[in-house]
């Protein structure tokens, strides 16, 4: 349809999706999606949306796309394509030039690029833009400016024309651009699974495009960037490597689907990855297959701890002595256990420590503290751990002033940090939650820490693993290299707090759970039902304790009425009604409402991965909304709200996202649906959040059949066999 830019009527800058308003004189236009109150013209005005709009009159514009209907805007036509068309007359090359599209010209510039070259104005820039320089008055920064601005321009059309078939939107296709600029042509037909670099374009997405355009089902760079993929989703399963059979029948598979007969043989995958290995874009260790980085990172992870291991401890002194003046100091006599584990950390330059909730890790953390302090007479003490929150709990136990995330000790507070830009030199470092921390995280913290560091890892190895690849905090006790002691004994008032007792039978696979007050179990006999009490529990859990003492912990986050993001929207429609428009924001699909409960979900300008926020006010400065959001520490920060993709709500978390915190009272929906989900660790990191309450709701057979199912340690990694034999070598 040929249309005209009349007005905009909102537009999100940073991926350049734009609402606005347009003008035709196509009678295809339905009736009820014309403009009448406002718009009274001969032409007929709607509205359209979609991305990098040309946001100009000067030009027409052949848009391609369809109507759709939305329940609170009608009908509107969402543009697919967009072709500018530049009237073939002087001024109409003036206008467009001058239009704001094309950057540094401005409507004397683009006069005098007329006055010059007339009607050719467009096609010198594009073909001989060398000549602009016999314009009088250009500098050649301003040439450069235009000629780079000018070709972006074409090149994107051309590449959302080449991808229209495809659903890729022009947000999308500009992010091809910015990776490869002028070659994005080049590369989308010579070599269109050089896509996958690309933020956004998988291997599925670009496989579609790529067999379309003339790549051969078995062509190398198919099966190279295959096996790219599948090494990546093993890793997002938690794997560091894969046996290389196992790769070569994922790669089978994947290559294969969709097609009648064999497209890609088992010889050419064989061959393909030979060639992988060959030029080192995969490591074959022994039969087992790793990206470069991975095995990189766990040779190193491992001979660091393995060195570390064999080092000689610092001359401390009379570490009994100080012990004992410690407990003194803060009138508690330590179980021999504790005793040795504070002794283990003064005799060992790496030392682990794990036990369950309750087992005295903060007060032996805290005397260790003590003891350090007494020895060396300093406070040169670093205490981190992998989420916000966790550091905050850390720091609040121990009663230092600070512990921080383990991304700001190492300057990895901006998304973009790959590498590590602080080491760590503190004389002893102390991180707790060490059972969340993923091998390239564990890699960096080694390989950026003082040799003479003594090194303290807490943790408790029955909780859920890393969410990235590794096993590390286990690895670690599996090697049986590394000093460790294990706290066993509950100390919490035992015998009163079900949670604890039934955590350690949890632990322990068994099933024979005690029920009361503060351990419930509500059966339930549909899903429905289960998300009818979680809302009745929830309700009068808050009531009684408020809004920051209870939390909902779902197996699951999208799918069924209670995944994470069901119940979120549910129970704030019922907590947090809908107050107008005006206190709205939405991103993505997604709704936000002032004193909505919110969780960050990346690190960012101080603020942690997992903090939990309350959204105070919503308001509008310069026509863009913003959220002025409160995080429980007491820290305040504005949302733009094109960037409100960084948070969620939080009334209901995920359990891997609850590693680290811990809460009063949890609700937890446990069914039988969740039943590939539901394992031991996964309902021991779920309980173990809570301090005082657990309700859980729906099947007991499902709770039975995961505290069953353990499969903790399947993680393909072998750092805890590499240690071993470095030690063993070099003993
Ligand atoms: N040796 C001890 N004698 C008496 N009480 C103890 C001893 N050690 C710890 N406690 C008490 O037991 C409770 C739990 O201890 P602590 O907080 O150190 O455990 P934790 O393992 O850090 O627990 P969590 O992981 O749940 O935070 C505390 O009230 C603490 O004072």
């Amino acid at each position: 349809m040929i249309c005209t830019f009349a007005k905009k009527l909102f537009e999100n800058p940073s991926n350049g999706y734009c609402v606005a308003l347009f003008q035709t004189d196509d009678s295809s236009v339905p009736e009820e999606a014309r403009k009448k109150d406002k718009w009274p013209s001969s032409k007929i005005t709607f509205t359209g949306f979609g991305y990098k709009i040309p946001a100009t009159d000067a030009i027409q514009l052949d848009i391609i796309g369809k109507w759709k209907k939305s329940q609170k805007y009608g009908i509107q036509f969402a543009i697919e394509q967009c072709a500018e068309i530049v009237p073939p007359t002087v001024e109409g090359i003036v206008g467009y030039l001058s239009s704001g599209l094309i950057r540094g010209v401005s409507e004397i510039t683009a006069r005098k690029i007329t006055d010059k070259f007339g009607l050719r104005a467009l096609e010198i820039i594009e073909k001989e833009p060398k000549r602009l320089s016999e314009i009088r008055g250009l500098s050649d920064k301003k040439i450069e400016r235009i000629v780079e601005s000018f070709s972006r321009n074409k090149e994107l059309r051309n590449i959302v024309s080449f991808l229209s078939p495809y659903d890729i939107s022009l947000n999308k296709a500009s992010k091809i651009y910015d990776k490869f600029g002028v070659k994005s042509m080049e590369i989308l037909n010579e070599t269109p699974y050089d896509l996958c670099a690309v933020k956004g374009f998988g291997f599925l997405t670009v496989d579609k495009i790529a067999l379309k355009v003339k790549c051969k089902p078995n062509d190398k760079m198919r099966i190279r960037a295959c096996a790219d993929y599948l090494m990546t989703e093993f890793e997002a399963k938690g794997h560091v490597y894969v046996p290389q059979q196992e790769l070569r029948d994922a790669c089978f598979g994947q290559l294969n689907q969709g097609f009648k007969i064999t497209a890609v043989t088992a010889d050419e995958i064989r061959n393909a990855l030979i060639e992988e290995i060959r030029a080192g874009r995969l490591v074959n260790n022994n039969g087992l297959i790793y990206h470069p980085m991975m095995f990189q990172r766990e040779v190193e992870l491992a001979k660091s701890l393995s060195d570390r291991s064999l080092l000689s401890p610092p001359e401390w002194g009379d570490v009994e002595g100080a012990l004992d003046r410690a407990q003194a100091k803060r009138e508690i006599t330590l179980s021999d256990a504790q005793c040795e584990a504070v002794r283990m950390c003064f005799h060992n330059n790496l030392s682990l420590i794990t036990g369950g909730p309750g087992t005295g890790k903060t007060t032996v953390l805290k005397v260790i503290i003590d003891v350090y302090r007494d020895l060396t007479g300093s406070d040169d003490i670093l205490l981190a751990a992998p989420t916000g929150k966790a550091a905050k709990r850390m720091a609040e136990g121990t009663g230092m002033l600070t512990a921080k995330t383990l991304h700001s000790a190492l300057g990895l507070t901006k998304e973009e940090d790959k590498e590590a830009h602080c080491s760590i030199k503190s004389g002893l470092v102390i991180v707790d939650e060490m059972s969340m921390v993923d091998i390239r995280l564990a890699h960096r913290l080694f390989r950026n820490m003082d040799s003479k560091t003594t090194v303290v890892l807490v943790g408790d190895v029955d909780q859920l693993p890393s969410i990235g690849p590794g096993n590390v905090f286990r690895d670690m006790l599996q090697s049986e290299c590394i000093p460790v002691v294990r706290l066993d004994t509950v100390f919490r008032q035992s015998g009163v707090s079900r949670i604890v007792l039934n955590a350690e039978k949890i632990r322990n696979g068994t099933t024979g759970l005690f029920y009361g007050n503060d351990f419930n179990f509500i059966d339930t006999a549909s899903e429905e039902e289960t998300l009818e009490m979680i809302k009745r529990c929830y309700f009068d859990e808050v009531k009684k304790s408020g809004l920051e003492h209870v939390q909902i912990l779902a197996p699951r986050r999208e799918m069924g009425e209670t995944s994470v993001l069901h119940i979120n929207n549910t129970i704030r429609d019922i907590i947090n009604p809908y107050v107008g428009e005006k206190n709205e924001l939405y991103y993505d699909g997604r709704r936000f409402r002032i004193h909505d409960k919110i969780i960050q979900n990346k690190n960012m300008d101080g603020i942690s991965n997992g903090d939990i926020g309350v959204i105070e006010s919503v308001f509008t400065n310069d026509d863009e909304k913003f959220a002025a959001i409160r995080f429980s520490d007491g820290t305040e920060k504005c949302y733009a709200e094109d960037a409100l993709g960084v948070i969620s709500l939080a009334y209901a978390l995920t359990i891997h996202k609850s590693q680290g915190s811990e809460y009063s009272t949890v609700i937890i929906p446990v069914l039988m649906r969740y039943y590939h989900m539901l394992k031991r660790n996964l309902i021991y990191t779920a309980i173990t959040r809570a301090k005082k309450k657990v309700i859980l709701i729906g099947e007991k057979r499902a709770l039975m059949a995961g505290i069953h199912q353990n499969d903790s340690s399947k993680r393909n990694s072998l750092l805890a066999e590499r240690v071993k034999q470095y030690v063993g070598d070099k003993k």
